[in-house]
């Protein structure tokens, strides 16, 4: 089962024990986003099945098991909630984990990401308490991060004036990121209620907070070279080239390709891979040396494929050495700027950095992004089965498989018997057939010989048509490309449009969801149908979005009025015919009557109901008419169905009041 990301928002970010969020808690930042999230995407709470929190210090304010406390605070008691802990790379677990539980059926919608105040848990809590063993043996696994970026920036010859430039420019991104308001769609505004004793009196204020408060205009190279380094005293990190600590939370909604499509969502990504490498914990900042490569290699990508790169900046030095080290094109990197300008609220940044690739991807049309932190991030899986003939094994691999993998291959293989050779726990080079002797109980021996061929496995994920085979003919789609993949018809107003099977044509191998020969209703125009493309090699996908429209309806509207006596006193009505209505639950007619009066206009409302098919209806009101005597009658009738406003006039000459 696919696992999309549906929706997610993020607090701005702000400084620690100095930033608008020093008078709030982790836990109400988390539970003003999740509220915000839950009620923007309309998902009823009933079908959450639970809340993943990244949180890095989970202890003191952050503790109790504080990812239950925010499901609690957020979305009531039967909404579970659990904390995860992997540092600075918390937020991105959180939604790994939802993913991969999804994909497993183990749930249909999960709520992940993260949250920290930096102002009120300093970095690593309140107690240090290091293994003594481990610190005689090991005491670098304990150094401080600022450290470790200085032993980085050390071991990759990473000079202060390079990680000042890469410094100013993180800041310079992210200014013009704000100004183009780039962030204001994914933050969410917090009001924030601070008390604070000053001089022995208690005062109370309130303020909201809606953008981010790192990046500095003030800042340049001049007075970055100025600072002192703040770690090692002949060291290059400073204040000015280090991630800000900050107070901030970021959240998306998970949900199961199923539940998505039942509730109409459009998927804004999906994770396609998530690896984790363990590095030297002294230079613990290249980890995303590692990490990558192998999520790469997992989503049968390569670097070039990927677009754009959210790498945390811990440091301007550790993000430089990754940036060098993989040879990335660092135009694709934090094109807002990171976490030196924006900050880096721990157990929040994975979420925050996933929401921002998102929206920068969406807006730039990409496919394929990346997040990575202390640990890599990125995208992707594939899987390849071989099917044994005879004693022939022929394995087909994807296209997306490289020679040198193909080198290196480990097998898994499942075979009955005393022993079999070479090991399967030995890789092979499989350019060239292997033969495996599988050995049974009485020494008998089988050889296998295993080929392997590279099969062109399609990325293409299109819907080349959509048609909609009606009692009227067979109306086909419009599909525009440029709108995002949307899909539009346009209907004589009471088309019957309740359960139909579209007639579509996409890919070559590729699968859509919902499936091909699903019946759906498509008269409600308030509301889009999405399809899921996903191409042969499972990972390539396209959204297609089917929207409904009606031309306006044609109806015939007959008014009448009659004189009840000679006071001033008449019935006035219509009676009206709509053509080309059939049985729709969800279309309603309103007739409103506007009577002109000798003291004004009098409006009532002639009659409302449900449209049947054949309709037709007469609709009659008495109605005091204070006229003069041998005035004429203006009758206005006016009717409207499902927001379509239909109006005429009428003037009714054989109502002669008093006469
Ligand atoms: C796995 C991982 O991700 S590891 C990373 C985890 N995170 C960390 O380790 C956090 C790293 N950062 C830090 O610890 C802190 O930011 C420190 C220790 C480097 C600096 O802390 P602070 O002194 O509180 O920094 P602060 O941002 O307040 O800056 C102090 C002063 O330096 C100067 N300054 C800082 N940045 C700039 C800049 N870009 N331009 C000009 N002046 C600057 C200012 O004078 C500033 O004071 P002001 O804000 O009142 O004007």
């Amino acid at each position: 089962m696919n696992a999309f990301i549906v929706g997610g928002y993020r607090t701005a970010v702000t400084k620690s024990s100095k930033g608008g969020f020093r008078h709030i808690r982790a836990d109400e930042l988390a539970a003003r986003v999740i509220k915000e999230l839950v009620s923007s995407l309309k998902i009823d709470v009933k079908e959450i099945d639970d809340v993943i929190v990244g949180n890095a210090t989970p202890e003191a304010e952050q503790g109790l098991q504080i990812g239950r406390m925010i499901s609690l605070m957020s979305l009531g008691i039967e909404v579970g909630g659990v904390t995860v802990n992997r540092y600075c790379a918390s937020g991105l677990e959180a939604i790994a984990i939802a993913s991969a539980r999804i994909s497993c059926n183990q749930a249909d919608c999960i709520i992940a990401g993260g949250t920290e105040s930096m102002t009120q848990l300093p970095m690593g809590g309140y107690k240090f308490a290091p293994s003594w063993s481990l610190a005689g043996s090991h005491g670098d696994y304990y150094l401080s991060m600022g450290l470790t970026a200085e032993l980085v920036a050390k071991e990759f010859k990473i000079s202060r004036e390079d990680a000042d430039m890469f410094a100013f420019s993180s800041h310079q991104k992210a200014l013009q990121a704000i100004k183009q308001g780039k962030f204001r769609n994914q933050i969410v505004a917090v009001d924030v209620e601070a008390v604070e004793f000053i001089e022995g009196e208690r005062r109370v204020s309130q303020y909201r907070v809606t953008e981010d408060e790192g990046p500095r205009s003030d800042t340049n190279l001049e007075v970055l070279s100025k600072l002192k380094p703040v770690f090692a005293s002949q060291g290059v990190v400073t204040a000015g080239n280090s991630s800000q600590t900050s107070d901030g939370a970021a959240f998306v909604a998970v949900m199961s390709e199923r539940m998505m499509l039942r509730m109409g969502l459009k998927p804004e990504a999906r994770l396609m891979s998530y690896s984790i490498a363990g590095v030297e914990p002294r230079t613990m900042g290249i980890g995303p040396t590692l990490a990558v490569p192998k999520a790469l290699k997992q989503a049968g990508l390569a670097l070039k494929d990927v677009s754009q790169i959210e790498l945390n900046e811990a440091f301007s030095a550790q993000a430089l050495a990754v940036g060098r080290t993989l040879d990335i094109d660092f135009e694709r990197i934090n094109v807002n700027g990171g976490a030196v300008a924006l900050g880096h609220p721990l157990g929040c940044t994975g979420a925050k950095l996933t929401i921002q690739l998102i929206h920068e991807m969406r807006s730039k049309k990409e496919k394929f992004g990346m997040v990575t932190a202390c640990v890599g991030g990125g995208q992707g899986v594939a899987d390849r089965k071989g099917s044994i003939v005879n004693q022939d094994i022929n394995v087909s691999l994807d296209a997306t498989m490289t020679e040198s993998q193909i080198r290196s291959l480990r097998p898994t293989i499942v075979y009955s018997g005393l022993s079999i050779t070479p090991s399967p726990d030995i890789p092979q080079d499989f350019s060239d057939v292997v033969t495996y002797v599988v050995e049974s109980e009485s020494g008998n021996k089988l050889t296998y010989r295993v080929n392997i061929g590279v099969e062109n496995v399609s990325r293409e994920a299109n819907l080349s048509s959509f048609s909609l085979n009606l009692e009227s003919g067979l109306f086909n789609g419009t599909i525009e490309k440029n709108e995002g993949n949307t899909i539009n018809f346009s209907f004589p107003f009471g088309t019957n449009l309740k359960g139909i099977i579209p007639i579509i044509q996409i890919s070559p191998n590729a699968t859509i969801n919902p499936p091909i020969d699903t019946q759906m209703d498509f008269y409600d125009d308030t509301k889009q149908r999405h399809y899921v493309v996903t191409a042969q090699d499972k990972t390539t996908y396209n959204v297609y979005s089917v929207s409904i429209s009606y031309t306006p309806i044609t109806f015939g509207l007959v008014g009448g009025a009659t004189q009840l006596g000679s006071t001033a006193f008449a019935t006035v009505g219509a009676l009206f015919q709509v053509g080309g209505l059939k049985d729709n639950p969800l279309w309603k007619y309103t007739l409103m009557i506007d009577a002109y009066t000798a003291s004004g206009t009098l409006s009532v409302t002639g009659g409302t109901g449900r449209i049947n098919n054949p309709f037709s209806e007469s609709v009659w009101k008495t109605i005091a008419l204070l006229i003069g005597i041998g005035r004429q009658l203006p009758v206005k009738l006016k009717l409207s169905i499902e927001g379509l406003t239909h109006e005429k006039t009428y003037e009714f000459n054989n109502i002669q009041i008093g006469n």
